[in-house]
């Protein structure tokens, strides 16, 4: 898969394409629809326009971190559905200033070249959201393009949507979560240095970064491991901390991993890690002692949960 960042000045082979429009926070099962739909539309190459920094983010740097993934989540995630090109779209002011029709004559046909396009049926675009399916589709017969409106998709009464993802994960739902994204909720990102306290407790663990990212429960989880760099690359199985360690009166949050039956380097490697389940909230216990047999506990059963997977 190759990434644009810009829709200006694009090379001529990555012109052309057919392509699904959204944010695709989590690239969940209603997002796979709407992609699905765009592969079905034509043959031409496959390509998904997104946005970075997502739009909230831009309009309101305030609010609190909300995104399943970041960029290169998401990116790594689009790559495995067989997306050829991604157009990760800046988001500044203005792209934000554009009317429906200028972002379709600039973005879409002079930058972009499109063929076809696909979006789901509540998809708003164009200045002060200005925008919607319709007149996408109206802006396409108008412009040379085609439209495909992809209907949201759901399991029964639950329509898949990133709101309702978040929602589960806060409370630890995280099966729930699964059964939207069809796949684990994972947290990918760089193994960074921490206290070094972890080989001291028995439990050395790799610890990543959650800047920015919504934030799932904060406690122990069992946790599959990818591994993505470097000579331990592969697949592991472990146990996970997400929160402020209580223990040692930290206050931002962390991901910490403990990989069983592992005993190598990670710094500055690249891990995705799937929250399989949420065992536990944090605890301030009575002395170290009291910490170590909870995770040996909490090892135990991660073991359990993830013996048949
Ligand atoms: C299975 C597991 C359970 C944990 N439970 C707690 C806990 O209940 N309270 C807490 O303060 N920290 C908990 N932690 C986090 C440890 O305090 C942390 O891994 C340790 O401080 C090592 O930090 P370091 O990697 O920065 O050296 C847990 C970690 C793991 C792997
Ligand atoms: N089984 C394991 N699981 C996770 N990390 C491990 C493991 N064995 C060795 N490591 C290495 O040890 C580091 C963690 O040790 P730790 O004492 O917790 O230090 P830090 O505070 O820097 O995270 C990891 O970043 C990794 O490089």
């Amino acid at each position: 898969m190759r990434i644009h960042h810009d829709w200006k000045a694009l090379p001529l082979d990555a012109r052309g394409a057919t392509v699904a429009m959204g944010n695709f926070d989590g690239v969940h099962l209603g997002h796979r629809s709407v992609i699905d739909a765009a592969r079905a539309a034509c043959d031409a190459p496959l390509g998904v326009i997104t946005f970075e920094p997502h739009p909230r983010e831009f309009f309101a740097p305030d609010s609190p971190a909300f995104r399943l993934m970041n960029a290169e989540s998401r990116a790594n995630r689009l790559a495995r559905l067989g997306v050829e090109h991604l157009y990760e779209l800046p988001f500044d002011a203005v792209l934000a200033g554009l009317s429906p029709e200028g972002f379709a004559r600039e973005v879409l046909v002079d930058g972009l070249g499109v063929r076809h396009i696909t979006v789901g049926a509540d998809f708003c675009f164009g200045r002060k959201r200005s925008g919607n399916a319709q007149v996408l589709a109206r802006l396409g017969r108008e412009l040379g393009f085609g439209v495909t409106v992809a209907p949201l998709v759901g399991n029964g009464a639950v329509q898949y949507s990133s709101t309702a993802i978040r929602m589960a994960l806060a409370e630890g739902r995280t099966r729930e979560a699964e059964r939207m994204l069809g796949h684990w909720h994972r947290i990918d990102g760089e193994v960074l240095h921490g206290d070094k306290r972890g080989r001291d407790l028995g439990y050395p663990t790799a610890n990543m970064a959650v800047d920015g990212l919504h934030l799932p429960a904060l406690g122990i989880y069992a946790v599959l491991v990818d591994v993505l760099t470097g000579p331990d690359r592969g697949s592991y199985k472990g146990v996970a901390s997400i929160g402020v360690r209580p223990m040692f009166g930290e206050n931002r949050p962390n991901l910490e991993v403990h990989i069983f039956d592992f005993a190598a380097d990670l710094y500055g490697q690249h891990l995705s890690v799937a929250l399989v389940e949420y065992l536990r909230p944090e605890a301030k216990f009575d002395g170290l002692p009291a910490l170590i047999a909870q995770m040996d506990r909490d090892s135990v059963r991660a073991r359990e949960i993830l013996a048949t997977r």
